[in-house]
């Protein structure tokens, strides 16, 4: 591509996401390449995870940061946290390229931003390396609890999956006890068994898949689950289908075959395209819990960290997701429309209404 469209498609490209500020970091002798994406500041600085992947192109890296930044914004929003929602990506292999010196390098660019992003850990990246930005800066989270961090967010993400399911079931049949009713998770890692614990201490039928088997194997049996194949997670007869591993599964061709009732899980961006997506569901009678009010709970345990939150609260604050899921379904009931949209408003209108509150001195 010549180098003025490249330009021109880039700027394109941070307009239609409509981020506030996108800054390179690029470093030769560490070998750091980075994006950060600071989406949107309306509610406070933006805060979000740092992903280490060796992405295909600088194009894909790109395109992942900007999505990224862009939920943390809407997840922030809807869990009624004072955060704006960023992101950052290092190009890299995380096995292969990470080093002290390359993280640190990193941790001198967030400095640089002097609070306006504030990192955690995502793919690729983990407490120890939390540890190292932290050397350089103090504009990270997701530090061990050793160094008075909140440690392990996953248990609290799965628990936030755990009340939008529950919130999802009590729209749909007048209780949220989930006692008799099945469940399909696929992708059981971190999350995922988390959330497969809480299902089966509440005597849930839970199916159970994953493209690696020995995890299959080895969650199924540790909580009585049932291994079903990969390929053929669609065929079961189920009531809630909660996709914990990837984003884009619900698309054209899978909502097609879906028997479920309920859609609700952790994966981000599970609508394989927003509106097309929400729409169909709609007309099928499938309930869609937005994936970003219900897997909120990471970010919220961030956020405790930052405040300086006990773990108890960081729960309550969790425990919350249950009634914002309950009003985004009571907003789409009302309107009839996808619940997916409803959820934007909601976003729409606290980011408007804070925008007044600061508007003045
Ligand atoms: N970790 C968090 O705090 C958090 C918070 C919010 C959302 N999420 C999202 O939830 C999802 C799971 O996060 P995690 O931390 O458990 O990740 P993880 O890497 O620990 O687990 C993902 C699991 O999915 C499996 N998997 C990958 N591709 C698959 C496929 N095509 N079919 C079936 N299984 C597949 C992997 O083998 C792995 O066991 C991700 O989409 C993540 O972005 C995570």
């Amino acid at each position: 591509m010549p180098a003025k469209e490249a330009t021109e498609s880039l700027f394109n490209k941070i307009e239609t996401y409509g981020h506030k500020k996108i800054v390179f970091c690029s470093d030769p002798d560490t070998g750091l390449k980075a994006i950060i994406a600071v989406h949107d500041t309306t509610l406070g600085p933006a805060l979000g995870g740092t992903r280490m992947w060796a992405y295909k192109t600088e194009d894909d890296a790109l395109d992942d940061v900007l999505r990224l930044s862009k939920n943390i914004t809407y997840k922030a929003a809807i869990s009624g946290l004072n955060l704006g929602g960023g992101s950052a990506v290092i190009i890299g292999d995380s096995r292969r390229d990470k080093t002290e010196a390359l993280l640190r390098k990193f941790g001198r660019f967030i400095k640089n931003l002097n609070g306006e992003f504030i990192t955690a850990e995502d793919v690729g990246t983990n407490p120890r390396d939390m540890a190292y930005i932290r050397m350089e800066t103090q504009h990270v989270t997701g530090l061990p609890e050793t160094m008075g961090g909140s440690g392990d967010p996953t248990p609290i993400a799965a628990m936030g999956v755990y009340m939008g399911i529950k919130a999802s079931v009590k729209e749909l049949f007048g209780t949220d006890n989930l006692t008799g009713k099945s469940v399909i998770v696929q992708g059981i890692g971190h999350v995922g068994e988390n959330l497969v614990k809480l299902l089966r201490d509440e005597n849930v039928k839970v199916y159970v898949s994953d493209i690696n088997d020995e995890r299959t194997g080895f969650v199924s049996k540790k909580y009585g689950a049932q291994a079903v194949s990969n390929n053929s997670i669609f065929d079961i007869d189920a009531d809630i289908y909660s996709p914990c591993a990837l984003g884009a599964t619900v698309n054209s061709q899978t909502i097609k075959k879906l028997k479920c009732a309920i859609i609700a899980g952790s994966a981000n961006n599970q609508l394989e395209d927003e509106a097309v997506h929400g729409q169909m569901l709609l007309e099928k009678g499938i309930l869609f819990a937005p994936d970003y009010v219900i897997s909120a709970g990471g970010v919220i345990n961030c956020y405790s960290e930052l405040m300086g939150f006990s773990k108890k609260h960081s729960l309550q604050l969790t425990e919350n997701i249950y009634e914002a899921t309950r009003n985004v379904l009571k907003l789409s009931k009302a309107e009839n429309i996808p619940t997916i949209q409803a959820a934007n408003k909601i976003v729409s209108k606290r980011l408007a209404d804070i925008n007044k509150v600061k508007s003045s001195y």
